[in-house]
């Protein structure tokens, strides 16, 4: 069995695979514009985060119903259980999909009814980060945080995400002082393409408790030194960087210089269905690629307890776990 580790960067949406994307949609009776699940795949090569997006967007029209999300997160909790993962956070886009016509009561309900059984069913506990869509107006968030407050109690957080560059944290101030004021925390995507200012904006204008990627830290001292000292952690995704060139190879990935530094780094799948492997599996790829041995491993599963929104018990007891476990 794999180590005991929480995953607090994963967008559900990013969890859907071609396969149920093709039988969702020929429960919809909507045709894909891919031939079958060969072909889908074949898709999957990227050469940015926005070219991500454009499938990442296309692909999700097939999730139409309570059942189409129940069944998402279902899969999601499956493979996640196969993992390790004792603890999800996870991310849903609910303006990529009222932005369709399907409302956020389907999204939300869809989607608890599999988060309801899974500390039962997978042995994962789990809540919701409401993501707003940095690329849409914030009146649009600030009427997406509005709408969302009969849902309260199944979100944890809010965060945000979509297409970074042009689109500082900043804009959003107003919305995540709302989110605060429905006592939600806060998270924030910065600097995974965006400069290391919009890092600084997320922490000081919009209370952010955790950086989403993060890695262009690196490109400013003060401000690796401000994340040692805070602990602020960051949400590290390595297969994403690599797959969306951020980063050119796994062997050049920095998430070992983020350690040394002394920050609270984590490691998460981001979009696993999209970029070739899920939480466990990106564990695995840095200890092939970068030579992380297994104590190393150890300390980033232990981040994943610490860095996540979990009650001071089970958050022990998880870490009791981590530290009982034999590799
Ligand atoms: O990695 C990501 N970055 C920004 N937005 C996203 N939406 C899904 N995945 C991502
Ligand atoms: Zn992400």
């Amino acid at each position: 069995m794999a180590i005991p580790k929480a995953e607090l960067h994963i967008h559900i949406e990013g969890t859907l695979e071609p396969e149920l994307a093709f039988h969702l949609a020929d429960r919809n009776g909507i045709t894909l514009p891919h031939t079958d699940v060969h072909a889908l795949r074949d898709a999957y090569s990227f050469t940015d985060l926005q070219s991500f997006l454009n499938l990442y967007y296309e692909l999700m029209d097939v999730l139409r119903t309570e059942a189409d999300f129940h069944d998402l997160a279902e899969a999601y909790l499956t493979r996640a259980a196969a993992q390790g993962v004792r603890h999800a956070e996870i991310f849903f886009d609910p303006q990529a999909h009222t932005g369709r016509g399907v409302s956020l009561d389907t999204v939300i309900n869809g989607l608890a009814s599999a988060l309801d059984t899974s500390l039962e069913r997978h042995n994962i506990s789990t809540s919701l980060i409401l993501c707003f869509l940095r690329d849409r107006p914030a009146t649009e968030a600030m009427d997406t945080l509005m709408a969302a407050r009969p849902h309260l109690e199944r979100i944890s957080a809010v965060g945000l995400d979509s297409a970074e560059v042009g689109n500082p944290p900043e804009k959003f101030t107003e919305v995540f002082a709302a989110a605060a004021e429905l006592g939600l925390r806060r998270v924030a995507h910065a600097g995974e393409e965006g400069p290391a200012s919009y890092i600084w904006q997320a922490l000081n204008l919009l209370g952010a408790e955790r950086i989403d990627h993060g890695i262009r830290c690196l490109e400013d001292p003060e401000l690796v030194s401000h994340l040692a000292a805070t602990q602020v952690p960051l949400t590290v995704c390595p297969f994403s960087n690599v797959r969306l060139r951020a980063v050119a190879t796994l062997a050049d990935h920095p998430l070992p210089a983020l350690m040394e530094a002394g920050l609270l780094v984590t490691v998460n799948s981001d979009d696993p269905s999209y970029f070739g492997g899920y939480v466990h599996d990106n564990y695995r790829g840095l200890q092939e690629h970068l030579g992380l041995d297994t104590e190393q491993l150890r300390t980033l599963a232990r981040n994943s307890f610490t860095a996540s929104f979990l009650p001071p018990e089970r958050r022990r007891a998880l870490l009791a776990e981590v530290d009982a476990y034999t590799f």
